[in-house]
């Protein structure tokens, strides 16, 4: 895209700008940006980016240190003397003020430093030693928090999200110093609708919600889940430019079945079983009634539930509020980009997708809801409501799954294998991922165990016998030392011509003569930002499949076919603010189609039914948060 780069203040478009890149550029003070972003102005709806490019007054009810001690809306430092006089700060600060950008540079000193002086430490340490550093920001400053970690998003999301929040859920109890979000638990029954209105801020438009019980591919973590909804709401402001002061990470505490967490004094949870039944169910309906009366338009994401009650619950809620499954549904559709990507990257057209031979490694939350949105592509693409299953493979822990499995998952029964025409012969009940693979040929192998180096060498080295030219291996599963496999051995036994994909970030791979194998990051976080802010500037009250399927195939795209040639399927994560006002735009235009926009503040359904997609993706990025020092406005 045509532009002036900022470098680390951002990058301007010239074709299209508007508020949000320009504001991105936050320093228009700056002579040299002035100048240029004056230029770039001129031939654009230049009154509407000046009154842009004046922060909001922002309304505080404090006075003095508890000002300070709002991370809300402490600016360190930064605060002007003007402000100092207003809000009773005077003497409370150093005399001099730092501006922001000083701030922010001494940040990045602060951070730089704690890289060189832990350089030769053991990779745990050096990650919760980084996250610190971030979290001691979050904590006190979330302006200056929230503008490096969009900024260095490439370098900090490793850190706040994927993989390090696993370890920093891991070592919860220990980390804890401050809380963040809110807890409701097993004993608060009852009680929550009173509880829901503790939370101080007026509105809130997005929660993420988790019951702890499979975090990552870690397991039940119990309340140390909190880290999750945390991380994720984090990737939502940077991402999608949610208000910090509308976010809601919860945790429902309703026990862990985790016997070494039940059995440590500095657990900070519920130490008891976990509520099962109508028990568990009657503690989530609650709390879902609670967020909804109090903020009937705030959108709910399931994040982490163990697979019975990620099902169970999306079905209960999607019909009655604006909620998905992240795991489920967000997961679905990255995978699925990916899978037309893979399709792409082979030469072939889309429409040959459904010849694709696909083996699912891991029949959970995450794996079914792939291989569900799959198949609705297929019946799309080849017209017919039959639903079509035979170029699927699903393979748990107990191997492929047969209609001859004795106990079977109502959820994954539809894909289970028979044993008719059709059929590879010699594929039995319960066969080995090996075996499999050998026999099947499949030109994707796509794992969501949870289960680290499944992908061997020796099935590694039969992927070379893939029926594509370009076989994809997608190890999915999260945080790094639970991939299916490394790229490096991907790359190493399946041959270099393989696309590669895997959950948490690695580095490309070199494969030596200048050549590199690339190394895709297919992670729900490219599309669950999009998916939450389009159904909220949408008014949507529910989140449909016509809605998630839009956030797909816009996903799916947004790559050249030359990108997609060099085995790249998804945009660099450093795009990830561009990638989501896209995805928000399609999910939008995806509710109004199916009527089921209601609109948002003073937006109307009107209005955004004769919105052009242009328009509505100025709309989205107009909407979009970023963080700058506003104007304190004392009110009493
Ligand atoms: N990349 C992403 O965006 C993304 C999104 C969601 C989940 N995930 C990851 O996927 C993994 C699974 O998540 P989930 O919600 O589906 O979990 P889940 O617990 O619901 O399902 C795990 C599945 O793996 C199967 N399994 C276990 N051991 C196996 C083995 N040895 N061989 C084959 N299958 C085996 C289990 O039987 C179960 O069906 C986690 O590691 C999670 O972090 C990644
Ligand atoms: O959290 C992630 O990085 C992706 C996904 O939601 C997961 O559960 O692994
Ligand atoms: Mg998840």
């Amino acid at each position: 895209m045509a532009g002036v780069d900022f470098g680390r203040f951002g990058f301007l478009q010239i074709p299209h700008v508007h508020c949000y890149v320009l504001l991105r550029s936050g320093l228009i003070a700056h002579k040299k940006m002035w100048k240029l972003a004056r230029v770039a102005a001129s031939n654009l709806r230049q009154k509407r980016w000046l009154s842009a490019a004046i922060p909001e007054p922002c309304m505080v009810h404090k006075r003095g240190t508890d000002i300070l001690h709002d991370p809300w809306f402490n600016k360190d430092t930064g605060f002007p003397l003007t402000e100092r006089d207003r809000l009773g700060l005077r003497g409370l600060l150093p005399p001099r003020v730092i501006s922001f950008e000083q701030q922010y540079e001494r940040f990045m000193e602060s951070y730089s430093s704690l890289e060189k002086n832990t350089c030769n430490q053991p990779d745990d340490i050096v990650s919760l030693a980084k996250w610190r550093i971030l979290n001691r920001l979050h904590d006190r400053n979330e302006t200056l928090y929230y503008r490096v970690l969009i900024d260095n998003i490439e370098n900090f999301s490793p850190i706040i999200y994927t993989p390090t929040v696993g370890l920093v859920c891991q070592n919860y109890s220990g980390l804890f110093r401050r809380p963040r979000g809110m807890y409701f638990s097993a004993k608060d029954k009852g009680e929550m609708i009173s509880m829901i209105y503790n939370w101080p801020a007026p509105q809130v438009d997005m929660i993420v919600l988790t019951d702890g019980s499979r975090i990552l591919g870690l397991g039940d973590l119990g309340v140390q889940g909190i880290g999750i909804p945390i991380g994720k709401l984090d990737i939502y402001v940077a991402a999608a430019g949610i208000n910090p002061q509308r976010i809601l990470p919860v945790m429902l505490d309703v026990g862990t079945n985790n016997e070494k967490l039940l059995h440590d004094q500095l657990y900070l949870g519920l130490r008891q079983p976990r509520l099962e039944g109508e028990e568990y169910l009657s503690i989530v309906d609650e709390f879902m009634e609670a967020v909804h009366r109090r903020w009937p338009k705030a959108i709910v994401q399931f994040e982490d539930f163990q697979m019975k009650w990620a099902f169970e619950t999306l079905q209960r809620y999607r019909h009655r509020f604006c909620m998905f499954n992240d795991d489920i549904q967000g997961t679905a559709g990255v995978a699925l980009a990916g899978l037309l990507g893979a399709v792409r990257a082979q030469g072939r057209p889309l429409s040959d997708f459904v010849k694709q031979k696909i083996v699912v490694v891991g029949a959970g939350s995450a794996g079914i809801g792939v291989l569900k949105m799959a198949k609705q592509v297929v019946s799309r693409m080849s017209g017919s409501s039959e639903m079509e299953n035979s170029q699927f493979w699903l393979l748990d822990k107990d191997g492929l799954l047969t209609k001859e499995r004795k106990k079977i998952d109502p959820a994954a029964a539809p894909f289970a294998r028979g044993f008719g025409p059709g059929e590879i012969e010699g594929l039995r009940e319960g066969a080995s991922l090996l075996e499999v693979v050998k026999k099947v040929r499949p030109h994707v192998l796509l794992g969501l165990s949870g289960v680290g180096g499944i992908f061997n060498e020796e099935v590694l080295k039969a992927m070379k016998e893939s029926d594509s030219p370009r076989p994809a291996i997608f190890a999915m599963s999260n945080p790094t030392k639970n991939a299916e496999c490394t790229p490096s051995d991907a790359f190493k036994y399946a041959g270099e011509n393989i696309i590669f994909s895997s959950g948490s970030p690695f580095k490309n791979v070199d494969l030596g003569n200048g050549k590199v194998g690339h190394v895709n990051q297919a992670n729900n976080m490219y599309l669950f930002p999009g998916i939450g802010l389009g159904a909220l500037l949408s008014g949507a009250h529910v989140i449909s499949d016509g809605m998630l399927q839009a956030a797909s195939e816009c996903l799916a795209t947004y790559m050249s076919d030359e990108e997609i040639q060099k085995g790249i399927l998804y945009p660099s994560i450093s795009s990830i603010r561009h990638i989501t006002t896209e995805v928000g735009a399609a999910v939008l235009r995806a509710a109004v189609d199916e009527e089921l926009a209601e609109g948002h503040g003073d937006v109307g359904p009107r209005e955004l039914m004769h919105m052009s997609k242009e328009k509505t993706v100025e709309y989205i990025s107009s909407n979009m948060w970023f963080p700058v020092y506003s104007p304190l406005v004392h009110e009493k």
